[in-house]
């Protein structure tokens, strides 16, 4: 079953660069929730503040009830053992076999037998439809299967909450709404928790039950689906519409700096 996750007042810096503050969301366990935002608005450092590989300046975050910024790093360890992550490349290590890469997790933490581990790998190359492909070396395989790999890498712990960041990115449509799909399944099948970061439009307008979006440094939207598609906010129909009008620029510091940025919205 899948855990949920809340943030509260979270606050994260690199230095003197603040890259989103105050930010406080729930994300509901056992529920699908998207999180948005234009390049560079720290949805990968969200990501990584939430399982605890990044500490944040200010705030709290709790998985499961359990506050991880008063953590210490045995507590931590245990609580991410509960997560599975999907970084935006895959990262599965490029020396080993599609087969080891799965089962490394199973070897590094726990104590598992050769034979339990064949099983368990077995089943989630299975899940990802990769059953055949685990001799193969990472660069043996296409992008897409990279990343197919990398979710049942992530999925082989049982974990309770899922974390992919950009698991879309690179891939042609299709391959794009069947990753969609595998996750929907997944979340149907074994009820874990998933928060997924991607530009894909249409995943976002489809897939999940929550969606959010980061902008500026604050979050500015966090509702059920229906709701954030038929928002009127101007950052937020632009960026599910993938306009040229709006207040979103090319970047995110000119933006800032210039209000002649938002004249493509006004009439
Ligand atoms: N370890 C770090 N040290 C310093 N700055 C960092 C670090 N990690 C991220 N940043 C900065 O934090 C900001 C947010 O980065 P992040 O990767 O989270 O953005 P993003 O929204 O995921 O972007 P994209 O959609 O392009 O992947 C960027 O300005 C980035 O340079």
């Amino acid at each position: 079953m899948g855990v949920g996750a809340e943030v509260v007042d979270l606050t994260k810096s690199f230095g003197d660069q603040t890259v989103w503050s105050n930010v406080s969301l729930t994300v509901p366990a056992g529920d699908i929730t998207v999180l948005l935002g234009p390049s560079g608005t720290g949805k990968s450092v969200f990501l990584k503040t939430l399982i605890g590989l990044l500490r944040p300046d200010r705030g709290r975050v709790y998985i499961d009830g359990q506050e991880l910024t008063a953590m210490n790093e045995r507590d931590l360890y245990a609580i991410r053992q509960r997560c599975g992550v999907l970084f935006q490349d895959g990262a599965l290590f490029g020396s080993m076999t599609v087969y080891d890469n799965i089962a490394f997790p199973l070897r590094e933490h726990t104590r598992k037998t050769e034979k339990e581990i064949r099983r368990i790998v077995g089943e989630r190359l299975e899940l990802v439809g990769m059953s055949g492909d685990e001799d193969k070396l990472p660069s043996e395989i296409s992008g897409g299967m990279r990343k197919r790999a990398g979710l049942a890498r992530a999925l082989v712990m049982d974990p309770e909450l899922i974390l992919c960041d950009e698991p879309d990115s690179g891939l042609d449509p299709v391959r794009t709404a069947f990753l969609g799909k595998l996750i929907a399944e997944l979340n149907a099948e074994t009820g874990a928790t998933f928060l997924i970061v991607t530009h894909d439009i249409n995943t976002a307008r489809t897939l999940p039950d929550h969606i959010g979006m980061l902008y500026k440094g604050e979050l500015i939207a966090f509702a059920p689906r229906a709701e954030i598609l038929e928002s009127e906010e101007p950052v937020v129909k632009q960026f599910l519409n993938a306009s040229l009008d709006g207040p979103i620029g090319m970047a995110e510091e000119k933006d800032a700096e210039d209000p002649l940025a938002h004249a493509g919205a006004a009439p």
